[in-house]
């Protein structure tokens, strides 16, 4: 694995998914394996889950970590080439990627999607020139239009949580919110669902299709209680529309998902990435529910990114 920003960067995904459950089981397996090397793990947006679960996935392996918030801590950064640098911006995003390929041995990197240019969001213009500047393998913490750890733990979750001798019925639902949010998260569940033998199905309102490129061949359905029906995990997450990019069309039916709802299900595990906006995206009765295996998710984010820090130290070690 050269670099990890989507679900293309992984050769055999049922592969992953069992190197990564055997981490699980004892995460502290290879306390050397990274000794002597450096993550830089750098954050232009918020983040709880994705920053503690890389920096304790990197110690199991006993790298060093270097965590930077960029959006506070750092010099404000200028991302236009050629930009003549005489207002705010101190930093152009080139020279400071120079600067980490210096200190680090892997970069990982969040920018989210800035919702204001379709073009630059589809096109990954911060993500794209870190791969083009990176001297050092690149990992994804989430961009945008994509979450690949996310999607990672996801596939992990499911698979921990499935048994039965059939494929499961999993069902991407949009829920509501109350700002515009990026289809990074949906984006890449769909991708990494065609990659799992499972029956998979998007529902979103009209108006609020994800990219093509992302949907693919995958089931699209407009009515959530017909797509909910006989479901085995409900995947859970808001997204604005790409078609009006970045608009919130109205959504005339409550997209909630309450208790009522999970009655039209085959008793569904719930899923969501977190943070969640409890009582307008999903009930608080199915957040506390036991059907939510929600922090069972985050918790896998941790074998998630060791699953793929280990598999980066060993293209490292090759080198
Ligand atoms: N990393 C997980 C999700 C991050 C982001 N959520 C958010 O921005 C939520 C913001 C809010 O609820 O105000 C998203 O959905 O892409
Ligand atoms: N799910 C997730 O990526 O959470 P954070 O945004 O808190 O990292």
């Amino acid at each position: 694995m050269q670099n990890f920003t989507s679900v293309e960067d992984i050769n055999d995904l049922q592969s992953i998914i069992k190197e990564a459950l055997k981490i699980k089981e004892n995460p502290l397996a290879e306390p050397d394996k990274g000794k002597g090397k450096t993550i830089g793990l750098v954050f232009l947006n918020s983040s709880l889950r994705t920053r503690l679960s890389s920096q304790i996935a990197a110690q199991n392996l006993g790298l060093n970590v270097l965590t930077l918030n960029a959006a506070q801590e750092a010099w404000n950064l200028e991302f236009s080439d050629g930009a003549i640098m005489n207002g705010d911006t101190v930093e152009h995003i080139k020279d400071a990627i120079e600067v980490l390929n210096q200190y680090c041995d892997i970069i990982a990197v969040r920018c989210f999607a800035g919702m204001k240019n379709k073009e630059d969001d589809v096109n990954e213009s911060i993500l794209s020139q870190f791969l083009k500047h990176a001297k050092v393998p690149v990992i994804s913490l989430e961009s945008a239009t994509r979450h690949p750890l996310q999607s990672l733990a996801d596939c992990i979750t499911i698979t921990e949580n499935w048994k039965e001798d059939r494929k499961p019925k999993v069902v991407l639902t949009w829920a509501p919110h109350i700002k515009p949010i990026a289809q990074a998260v949906g984006n890449s569940f769909a991708e990494w669902m065609q990659e799992m033998d499972v029956d998979f199905v998007i529902t979103n309102p009209e108006g609020y299709d994800l990219d093509p490129k992302f949907v693919k061949n995958s089931t699209v359905i407009h009515n959530q209680n017909e797509a909910l029906k006989d479901a085995d995990f409900i995947y859970v997450k808001n997204w604005s529309s790409f078609e009006n990019y970045a608009q919130m069309p109205e959504v005339k039916e409550n997209w909630m998902l309450t208790n009522e709802k999970l009655k039209l299900t085959n008793n569904a595990k719930v899923m969501h990435c977190l943070p969640v906006r409890r009582n307008v995206e999903l009930s608080d009765e199915v957040m506390d529910s036991e059907n939510s295996i929600i922090y069972q998710q985050a918790k896998n984010r941790i074998f998630s990114a060791q699953t793929v820090f280990s598999e980066i130290l060993d293209e490292i070690s090759k080198r």
